[in-house]
This record gives C-alpha cells, structure tokens and sequence, in this order.
C-alpha cells in the first residue's frame, strides 16, 4: 500500500496518512510500529508525553528501512517549553528515538496563559537552521496563537496537528491554515473510537462501499485534504486504516459527512489547556 505524499510550505514532503501512538506503552509501540512499517506506513507520529519514543526508535530501526522513507514526528511537551529547555528536551527525544535528524516537530500545545510558546518557536527556527529539524509546526494552536508566531517570527507553521473528525470539524481554524499555506493533520481522526465510528450515516456509506466506517471516515479526511494519523494496536484495524486509496467517496456522501458535525470535542480545549 502506497500512501501519497502532500508538500508542506518548506518544500518538505510528507505521507498523507501516518501512524499515531498516543496511549501505547513502550513496548506495545514497538510492536504496532513494526506491524504498520509492514503494513506500508512510513510516517509514525510520538510525543515525548506519550512515553514511546524509545520503542517506536527500536521499531523504526529493526525495519531495516532507509531514512529517508521514514518521516518521524515528535513533540515537545508543554514542561519543557522555553528556549533552553527546548533544546534540551529536542536533544532527549532524539537519543531516545535514535535518530541524528527529524522530520517534523510540533509544539505540543500553546499554553497561552504560560506566555513561553514564542521562546519554544525561537529554538524550533534554531534547530531547523543548524538542520536538526526538517519541519518545525505547532499542535492545538488557535487562530490567535498561530498569528502571534507568524506576526513577531516571519516563519510559518509547516503544520497545525488539531482535532478533527466528522464530529468536530474545525471549518474556521482549517479555511485559516489554507489562507496561511499551514497543512492541516487530524488528531483523533477517528474520533478516538468512541460513538463516531457507530454513526448511522458513516454506516450507510461503509454498507455501500463495502468498507468499514473507519475506512469512510479516514477517505473523508484524505479527500478534504488533512494528513491523518490514525491509531490502533489491532493488526487487523492497523492495515484496514490504510487501505483507504483504492475507493472515492462521492460529492453527495463528503457532504453528508459534512453535515454530521457536532462541535464537540474529545480532548482538552486549547484555550484553555495549561497542564505542564
Ligand atoms: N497533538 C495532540 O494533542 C494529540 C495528538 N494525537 C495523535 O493522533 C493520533 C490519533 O489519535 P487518537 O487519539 O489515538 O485517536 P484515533 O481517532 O486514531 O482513534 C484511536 C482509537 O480508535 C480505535 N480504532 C482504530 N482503528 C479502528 C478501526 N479501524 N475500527 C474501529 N476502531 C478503531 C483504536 O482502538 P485499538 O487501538 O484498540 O485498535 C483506538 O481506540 C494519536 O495516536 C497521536 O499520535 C492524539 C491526541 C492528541
Ligand atoms: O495525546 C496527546 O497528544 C495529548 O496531548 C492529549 O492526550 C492531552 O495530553 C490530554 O488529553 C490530556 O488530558
């Protein structure tokens, strides 16, 4: 299974569908790693929170595969914010991924009210110039935090990872990322599995394209244009994920799912999301 890749505004290329691991053990991400490399995926995406970075670095190694088919995302977590300790908290990661560069590093949430984001980007443009990073972005950014990096730094985001699935679909924070060449990638893109993925509607359509509702939703967020990152530690559901090239939904089934929008979330809001 070949997954196609997006350009991001550095010129960088990126998989359009990659592999989440977030709630996964060390051990358990070394397993599902190596079952998805397998499977085709060539983009995993960890966070030093997630506590994995070690096994997804042992997994990402016994693939045997060359470094430059592998795109590898990190993030920097929100108690290691600021200039110094970003750098610090950079060079952790890599020693525990075993990786002598990066393909892409988000800022793992703005924190607006702990006012460091900026000195975190600083570093970020930093570690891309010495040529550490290939893409630096940003993760759960708002509107206004994005325009605070773009305003006082001049560089652009390559990426804004947020939440987004059939029930929260983000149309103001994507139509800004357009306007502003910042690619938008899906977290919890499946909703986290929980109600989504029982939809009556999603179901109708998996029925009459004989897919699972996972798969309809995953194409949805191919053909509106998002990278996804789809997680699971189920074989079966890890290669069904990304067997999502081979159909096309049709212009009245993307607005049927258009339409299942709640505004509800899964994760923490943004605004207000401080935990350090
Ligand atoms: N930047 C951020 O703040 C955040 C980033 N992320 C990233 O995004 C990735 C994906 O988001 P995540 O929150 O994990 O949620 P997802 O939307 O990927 O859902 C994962 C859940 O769905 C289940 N699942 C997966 N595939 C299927 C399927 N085909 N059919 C039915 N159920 C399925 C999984 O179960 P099982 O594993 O048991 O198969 C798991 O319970 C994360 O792993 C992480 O990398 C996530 C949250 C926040
Ligand atoms: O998974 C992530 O990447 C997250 O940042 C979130 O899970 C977040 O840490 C959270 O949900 C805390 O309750």
């Amino acid at each position: 299974m070949t997954v196609p890749d997006v350009r991001l505004n550095d010129e960088a290329m990126m998989p359009q569908l990659g592999f989440g691991v977030f709630q996964v053990s060390d051990e358990e991400a070394e397993h599902a790693v190596e079952v998805a490399l397998r499977d085709g995926y060539r983009s995993v995406d960890t966070a030093s929170a997630y506590g994995n970075e070690e096994g997804t670095g042992r997994a990402l190694r016994a693939s045997g595969l060359p470094r430059e088919e592998l795109f590898v995302t990190t993030k920097l977590w929100n108690s290691d914010q600021g200039y110094d300790r970003t750098l610090q908290a950079f060079d952790a990661s890599m020693r525990r991924l075993g990786l002598d560069y990066l393909d892409l590093y988000l800022i793992h949430w703005p924190m607006p009210g702990h006012d460091t984001y900026m000195d975190t980007w600083r570093a970020f443009e930093k570690l891309k110039e010495d040529g550490r990073i290939r893409s630096i972005g940003v993760s759960n950014f708002t509107v206004d935090a994005l325009r605070r990096v773009m305003d006082e730094s001049g560089t652009v985001p390559a990426v804004n990872q947020i939440e987004l699935h059939p029930y929260f679909q983000q149309d103001e924070l994507r139509a800004f990322h357009q306007e502003h060449g910042i690619h938008t990638e899906a977290w919890a893109p499946l909703g986290q599995g929980q109600g989504l993925l029982d939809d009556p509607v999603l179901a109708g359509i998996a029925q009459a394209h004989d897919r699972t509702p996972a798969q309809v939703v995953l194409r949805w967020h191919v053909q509106v244009g998002n990278v996804v990152i789809p997680k699971s530690v189920t074989p079966r559901r890890i290669a069904e994920n990304i067997d999502v090239f081979g159909f096309d939904l049709a212009p009245e089934e993307m607005q049927a799912i258009a339409g299942l929008d709640k505004g509800t979330r899964v994760g923490p809001d943004p605004a207000t999301f401080e935990m350090a």
